[in-house]
C-alpha cells in the first residue's frame, strides 16, 4: 500500500491523503447518530481512517464537533450505525484492555489509594501473574509517573495534574495496544499540562505503543503526534486531511516555539479549522429554514428616577 502526499501550496506544508502499511485500526465510511425521528442528530459521517502501528495520532476538532463520540467507537464504549471499524481485523464491539482509555476526568476510585487504583486493574488484566510480579508492575507505573512519594493517597488527597497521573498510570499499565487519550489534559492549568504533555511524550517515546489522542489545542496536538487529522465542525463530521508533523523527536515545546517548521504547521492546521468553521457556519445560514424575525425599531422610554424624598417617605 501506498501512501500519497500532497504539498498545500500556500504553506508548503506536506498533507497526507494516506492509507500506509500495517493500519492497527481501520475505519472505513463509518457512521454514527443519536436519538431518532425528528431529534436525531447525525454526529459523525464517513469516517475514513487508518491507524498506524506505533503512530501517535492526534485527532483536533472544535468543541462538540464529535471527537469523544469518535474516540468511544474505538474504545467499543458505543457502537457504529454503519461502515466498518476493526483493530487488527477484528470488528471492535465492546471495551477491551487492549484498547486503554484515560478521559479527561479521571474516574477513579475514591476509596482506594493510587496504588490500590492502579492495582485493581492490573489484578484484573494479569490475573495470571503472580502477586509479587503485579505489586512489582504496579510500582513502576507508580514511579513512570512520578507519584511514588504519594502512592498511598487517596484521590481527594491529589492535585488535578496528579489524579491524571494515576489515570494514564492505571492505563497504561494495563499494557494496552493502542492508547486513547481523550483530551486527558483539558482539565488542567497551563503550567500542569505542560508538564503533563512532555512526560506522555517521554513515556511514549519509551514504550511507542500505537496511540491515538483527541485534543482541541493544536500546538499540543504537534508537540506530540505523527499526524495530526481535523475533525470536521459538525453535524455531519468528517474527517479533513492528514498533516503530517516531520519535526525531529524528542520534543520540547520550549524549543519548538521557535521553530520556523513548526508555526508553519501550527499556521497551515489553524487555517484549515478556521476555514472548515466559516464554511459550516455559511451551510448552516444557508439551509436554516427558521423564519427571520425582524425585530421593531423602537426606543426605550427615558426612565425617570423617583425623587430621592419619595423613596424616604415611602419607606
Ligand atoms: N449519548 C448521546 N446521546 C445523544 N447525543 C449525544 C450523545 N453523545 C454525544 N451526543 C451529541 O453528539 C454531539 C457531539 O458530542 P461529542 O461529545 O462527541 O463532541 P466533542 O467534540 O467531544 O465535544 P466537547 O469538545 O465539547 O467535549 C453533540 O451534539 C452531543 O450532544
Amino acid at each position: 500500500m501506498s501512501t500519497a502526499v500532497l504539498t498545500d501550496p500556500k504553506t508548503k506544508i506536506r498533507v497526507s491523503q494516506s492509507s500506509a502499511p500495517q493500519p492497527i485500526i481501520q475505519m472505513r465510511e463509518v457512521c454514527k447518530g443519536f436519538g431518532s425521528g425528528v431529534t436525531r442528530n447525525e454526529v459523525l459521517t464517513n469516517i475514513n481512517l487508518n491507524v498506524r502501528e506505533g503512530e501517535f495520532l492526534a485527532i483536533v476538532g472544535f468543541s462538540g464537533s464529535g471527537k469523544s463520540t469518535f474516540m468511544k467507537l474505538l474504545a467499543g464504549l458505543e457502537t457504529i450505525d454503519s461502515g466498518t471499524l476493526t483493530m487488527d481485523g477484528q470488528t471492535i464491539t465492546g471495551p477491551n484492555p487492549e484498547r486503554g482509555l484515560v478521559f479527561q476526568n479521571y474516574s477513579l476510585l475514591p476509596w482506594l489509594t493510587v496504588r490500590g487504583n492502579i492495582a485493581l486493574s492490573v489484578n484484573s488484566v494479569f490475573r495470571k501473574w503472580g502477586r509479587g510480579e503485579r505489586a512489582d508492575h504496579v510500582e513502576k507505573f507508580i514511579e513512570m509517573v512520578g507519584l511514588t512519594h504519594a502512592a498511598h493517597r487517596r484521590p481527594h488527597e491529589l492535585s488535578g495534574g496528579m489524579r491524571q497521573r494515576v489515570s494514564l498510570a492505571r492505563t497504561l499499565a494495563m499494557k494496552p495496544k493502542v492508547l486513547l487519550l481523550d483530551e486527558p489534559l483539558s482539565a488542567l492549568d497551563a503550567m500542569t499540562r505542560s508538564v503533563l504533555q512532555e512526560e506522555i511524550l517521554k513515556i511514549w517515546e519509551e514504550e511507542r505503543q500505537t496511540c491515538v489522542m483527541i485534543t482541541n489545542d493544536v500546538d499540543e496536538a504537534i508537540l506530540v503526534a505523527d499526524r495530526i487529522v481535523p475533525l470536521n465542525p459538525g453535524p455531519n463530521a468528517s474527517l479533513g486531511p492528514a498533516f503530517t508533523v516531520e519535526l525531529d523527536r524528542p520534543r520540547k515545546s520550549s524549543e519548538l516555539n521557535h521553530s520556523d517548521a513548526f508555526k508553519g504547521l501550527r499556521n497551515a492546521v489553524t487555517n484549515y479549522l478556521v476555514a472548515v468553521r466559516q464554511k459550516s457556519r455559511e451551510d448552516e445560514a444557508a439551509t436554516t429554514t427558521a423564519p427571520k424575525v425582524e425585530l421593531p425599531d423602537l426606543e426605550p422610554l427615558a426612565m425617570k428616577l423617583p425623587h430621592v424624598s419619595s423613596l424616604t417617605a415611602a419607606k
